[in-house]
């Protein structure tokens, strides 16, 4: 068992990533997040008021990172008081929209815009989902379309499924692509902060070293 003082230091050297999932009402970001978090689908779900959080933690490189998921509210009126919070020191942004809904993937420039006019910085990455794949005879968005908006913001695309359980490896893979991009993002800024100190110097040999799992 561990004691007391050291399981404190192991939450003090825990990292954490706060990763927001924003999209239209309706498109299934709390079905991901769930999928996500805790392994499931959820039989029944409400509209999300304002922001529901969930956590999980990761592995990556031997490192433990705790993975905060912002579950945002996509009703207007449920989420307005919210969004100088949502988007507050945020590390990633996953933008979601329902394949089988094209407004919902229409609506991505405005939430893209918003974002953009909440000061977040342009080396948070940020990543499109489509949900919703496992409903095949009512796609409305076609993958090359969603491949080409996806392109052009620099953004990678996942085509998933909440529901389905064959793509559960698929729904952890977007966010433990982000996590993994965020460790080495942050090591890239230890490094930076450690050679200002003129402490430790690590080469580009020891980045070239990582095995990260993405
Ligand atoms: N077929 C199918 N239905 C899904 C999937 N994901 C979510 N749903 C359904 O879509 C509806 C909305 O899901 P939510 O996760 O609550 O949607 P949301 O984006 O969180 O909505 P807000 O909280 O209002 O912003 C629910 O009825 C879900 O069961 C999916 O992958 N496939
Ligand atoms: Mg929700």
């Amino acid at each position: 068992m561990l004691s007391a003082a050291s399981s404190l230091e192991l939450s003090i050297q825990t990292r954490i990533f706060k990763i927001i999932i924003i999209g239209d009402s309706n498109v299934g970001k709390t079905c991901l997040t769930f999928r996500f978090t805790g392994g499931s689908f959820p039989d029944k779900t409400e509209a999300t008021i304002g922001v529901d959080f969930r956590e999980k933690a990761v592995e990556i490189e031997g490192e433990t990172i705790k993975v905060q998921v912002w579950d945002t509210a996509g009703q207007e009126r449920f989420r307005k008081s919210m969004v100088e919070h949502y988007y507050r020191n945020v590390h990633a942004v996953v933008f979601v929209y329902d394949v089988t809904k094209m407004a919902s993937f229409r609506n991505l420039q405005t939430w893209i815009e918003e974002c953009n006019g909440h000061r977040v910085s342009a080396s948070v990455p940020r990543v499109l989902v489509g949900n919703k794949c496992d409903l095949v005879n009512q796609i409305q968005v076609p993958s090359n379309m969603a491949l080409k908006f996806a392109d052009s913001h620099n953004m990678l695309l996942f085509e998933t499924s909440a529901k389905d359980p064959k793509e559960s490896q698929n729904v952890d893979s977007i966010f433990m692509s982000l996590a993994c991009r965020l460790k080495a993002q942050k090591s890239l800024l230890y490094r930076d902060v450690e050679r200002e100190d003129g402490r430790v110097r690590l080469t580009q040999e020891t980045e070239a070293k990582s095995n990260c799992p993405c």
